[in-house]
């Protein structure tokens, strides 16, 4: 799904109104309905609703949803913040036709003294600012959504389309920016709901279709991305019938060190069951036993070193692999560094970079340069501040991840509640699997190896990518789904990769 920028919705927007054809103000009409369906769907008219309108156009969708709801029987109090003289042509058009039947319904909010007293049971609705939002909300209407948000712990809130208060396409700077438990939103993702920083403002998301037209959501190119499940289709690669293990590739995973060869492990199990035709695990001495006994279907390659890999680069003599993934449980030894300078230097295609592997290039930043161009790397935002920099927040910090990937023309995975895929073309895509009980040892290991064993399947990097972080938050859904957030360890990511391959797509 396409993420727009709020002046590609208005485009949208517009675009639709002259396309389809209907009127703006009958596009409003089907994105109240909408709102209100969901409402009725979720409460019965014995909560009473107070809905807090602007005077721009989410104001008017307020209005609309107002005179549905009190239509069907619901009792509705509806607040206007006069905040403005002026208000658009929409919101005033549907204030007479709220006032037609309701006018007893409707009051004016000048002051703080104007907000009502909530009776209990009651929903709060902000309709107070949506997409158009253009600077801080200051004085008494910012008092307004303090208010609102005082309400919090007894009533439930409710945004449409945007919390009033946060910009659509940025990270928030505001003080007075409404703290939803529910935003129905129009169409489309907004960027704002993705980044860490505005988690307090949306709450959960509720995406209702207004039927924008097709024809401008094709043509027009967005830069932001969210993953989802026709994507995967797109991308899945079902077997073939005639295969055999040479046609799925051959990978090669250097990881583990004295005590983290289960970083190893769980890298090594996540890249087999992804699909790798035959997995090679290049380890030190002292993993040896453990990784044969741990996992009988990879092959073992033994360091020189006993306790470190520090000889991976001789591997890559062998030019059958298809697919290498180094750094989990790596270490950062100078010797690990050196061998990992020499693989990059005779290595030419995409490999999976994570863990120790990205640690050691933050010692070493000259490494950078010489990663094979259309490589993975998946750094969690710690290392990728190690890597890249600090930023000033999150729309800066995106900036930066997707500047990087166009100019080093790599994949970089910026792991998160919404996790961000940078391209080298300078698409971001976020992926809105996975959840918190992911937030454990070994679940970026489990990632490295997936992503390795599809790139040894001959996915491209771009689909590997995008299959890769799709299946693993799939995967702890359904391991968090049986087990709970609490008690799902990386393992059982593993466990529900077979699932995930089977429902996820
Ligand atoms: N796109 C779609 O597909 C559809 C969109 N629809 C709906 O339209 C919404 C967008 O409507 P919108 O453009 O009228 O903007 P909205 O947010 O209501 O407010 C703008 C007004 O607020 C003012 N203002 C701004 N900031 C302010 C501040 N800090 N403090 C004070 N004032 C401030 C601003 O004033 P100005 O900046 O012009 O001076 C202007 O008067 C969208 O979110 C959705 O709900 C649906 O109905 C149909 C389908
Ligand atoms: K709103």
């Amino acid at each position: 799904m396409k993420i727009f920028s709020a002046a590609q919705i208005r485009e949208a927007d517009a675009f639709t109104i002259a396309h389809e054809p209907i009127s703006s103000s009958g596009l409003m009409e089907r994105a109240a309905g909408k709102c209100a369906a969901w409402l009725e769907d979720h409460y019965s008219p014995v909560h009473p609703v107070y809905i807090f309108c602007g005077k721009g156009n989410n104001g008017g969708d307020g209005l609309v949803i107002a005179r549905l709801l009190l239509d069907h029987g619901y009792t509705v109090r509806t607040g206007i913040l006069q905040y403005s003289p002026k208000a658009s042509a929409d919101q005033e058009l549907k204030l007479q036709a709220l006032q037609e039947h309701y006018s007893s319904t409707v009051y004016d909010i000048g002051d703080i003294s104007d907000f009502p007293a909530l009776p209990a049971n009651a929903i709060i609705i902000d309709a107070i600012f949506g997409t158009g939002m253009s600077r801080p909300i200051e004085g008494w209407t910012a008092g307004i959504i303090h208010l609102i948000n005082d309400q919090r712990q007894k009533h439930v809130i409710i945004s449409v389309d945007m919390p009033s208060g946060l910009m659509a396409d940025e990270s928030n700077r505001h003080t007075a920016v409404v703290q939803a438990h529910y935003t129905l939103s129009f169409e489309f993702y907004k960027l704002a709901f993705l980044l860490r920083e505005n988690a307090p403002y949306a709450g959960e998301v509720h995406i209702l279709p207004i039927g924008l037209h097709p024809d401008y959501i094709t043509q027009t190119p967005a830069r932001y991305h969210l993953s989802d499940r026709e994507i995967m289709r797109t991308i899945y690669r079902p077997r073939d019938p005639f295969a055999h293990k040479g046609t799925y590739g051959h990978a090669l995973l250097i990881a583990g060190s004295y005590g983290k060869m289960g970083a190893a492990i769980l890298s090594a199990r996540a890249c087999l069951r992804a699909g790798a035709g035959l997995l090679s695990c290049h380890v030190p001495q002292c993993g040896y036993d453990i990784m044969q006994i741990s996992e009988p279907c990879a092959m073992c390659i033994t360091d020189e070193d006993p306790r470190y890999n520090t000889h991976f680069h001789q591997d890559i003599t062998n030019t059958n692999y298809k697919a290498i993934g180094i750094g989990p449980g790596l270490d950062t030894q100078p010797g690990t560094a050196k061998s990992f300078e020499h693989l990059l230097s005779g290595w030419q295609r995409p490999m999976v970079i994570d863990a120790d592997a990205l640690n050691l290039i933050s010692v070493y930043p000259f490494l950078l340069a010489r990663i094979p161009a259309g490589s993975i790397l998946t750094p969690h935002p710690k290392e990728f501040e190690r890597l890249f920099g600090p930023s000033a927040n999150d729309t800066a910090r995106l900036d930066l991840l997707s500047k990087q990937a166009v100019s080093l023309q790599i994949y970089i995975i910026l792991k998160g509640r919404y996790t961000a895929i940078a391209c080298p073309d300078g698409a971001v895509y976020f992926n809105n699997t996975g959840n918190p009980g992911m937030a454990t040892g070994g679940s970026g290991d489990v990632l490295t190896g997936i992503l390795t064993g599809l790139l040894s399947q001959d996915y491209s990097p771009k689909a590997a990518v995008l299959l890769g972080v799709w299946l693993h938050g799939y995967a702890g859904d359904l391991a968090a789904a049986h087990l709970s957030q609490e008690a799902m360890t990386a393992t059982d990511i593993i466990s529900w990769l077979g699932k995930a391959f089977q429902e996820g797509i």
